[in-house]
């Protein structure tokens, strides 16, 4: 298989989860790596070289600047500004304000860049949209965080259920956030349309990133999984479906799209009126999230 060179923009938590990931794909050639210190950077470059000599993995790690990202297949976005985050509800919004500015400055840096980026850095359904409006229309942009919302939903309705997860079919679309939109009216377990306790998957998908945080910090491991599996999509590694935060109908929002050899059908479920509501609801509140960080862009 020929070797995918991707870029990587923030050696922190999640960074360095995709790096390890990385590693051991044998589709990957090369690796760059982007943080805000050279220092991170280097620690990163230098952890991967003695994880590729341990496993033996032929993936080479450099440190490259943000402005040669464009000789990769893929860029990975995943900074976080440095900012204390207060709030205890629309968590993932509450970065916008300091999250949006260092995205665009990013994406004005690989201006013209004509492959596939992945944004993580939340909140990630706007930031991705950002970063599609400054890096220009040659690129194609997807954000991740509801192919992790789903992912939990089907757990916690596997707990509920008492079935192994992959009983479960169902997706988790809309926001990346608290305007998140589970789509239970075509929820199935075994085939069978299943009762869906909404309470109780809404609370789960809350409390799975508090308990992660609470014991270990950050969210990272499922993140580089969700960035894993849309990298191997969107460069025709494998086919399959993935709920990924794309541009529909000009505001980026968490829709499953079918992938086949890399290129992608949305694959949107039917909704019924209050999940249809809910959606709308989502994308009006997207919408007018990007609308601000157009008017602080203007204003700067
Ligand atoms: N979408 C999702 O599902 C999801 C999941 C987890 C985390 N996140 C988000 O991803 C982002 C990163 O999370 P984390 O836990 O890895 O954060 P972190 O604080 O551990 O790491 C952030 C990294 O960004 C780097 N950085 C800062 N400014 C930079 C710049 N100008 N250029 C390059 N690198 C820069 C820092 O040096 C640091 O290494 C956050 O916004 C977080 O909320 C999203």
């Amino acid at each position: 298989m020929s070797g995918f060179t991707v870029g990587l923009i923030g050696a922190g938590a999640v960074g360095q989860s995709v790096a390890a990931l990385l590693v051991r794909e044998r589709w990957c050639a090369r690796l760059m790596i982007a943080s805000r210190t050279q220092e991170s950077a280097t620690g990163l470059v230098t952890d991967l070289e003695d994880m590729r000599e341990i496993t033996r993995s032929s993936v080479r790690a450099e440190i490259a600047p943000v402005a040669a990202m464009p000789a990769a297949d893929a860029i990975v976005v995943c900074p976080r500004a440095s900012f204390t985050n207060t709030a205890t509800s629309d968590i993932r919004m509450a970065g916008l304000a300091a999250n949006a500015p260092l995205i665009r400055s990013l994406a004005q840096e690989v201006a013209g860049f004509g492959g596939h980026v992945i944004v993580v850095t939340n909140p990630v359904d706007v930031l991705a949209r950002v970063f599609a409006t400054t890096v220009g229309p040659a690129a194609r942009v997807y954000g991740i965080g509801s192919s992790a919302d789903s992912a939990r939903y089907r757990l916690a309705l596997a707990a509920h259920h008492r079935v192994p997860p992959a009983a479960v079919r169902g997706w988790v679309i809309g926001e990346h956030g608290d305007g998140a939109v589970i789509c239970a009216s075509t929820t199935t377990v075994n085939g069978r349309t299943a009762e869906v306790p909404s309470e109780y998957v809404r609370a789960q998908l809350a409390a799975r990133p508090r308990q992660i945080n609470a014991g270990i910090g950050r969210t990272r491991c499922g993140p580089a999984g969700a960035v894993l599996g849309a990298l191997r999509k969107t460069l025709g590694i494998s086919d399959g479906t993935e709920v990924l935060s794309v541009n529909h109908d000009g505001v980026w929002l968490g829709i499953p799209l079918q992938f086949s050899a890399g290129r992608p059908t949305v694959a949107l479920p039917d909704l019924d009126p209050d999940e249809q509501r809910q959606f709308t609801a989502a994308r009006t509140k997207l919408d007018s999230a990007y609308q601000q960080t157009r008017q602080g862009a203007t204003a700067c």
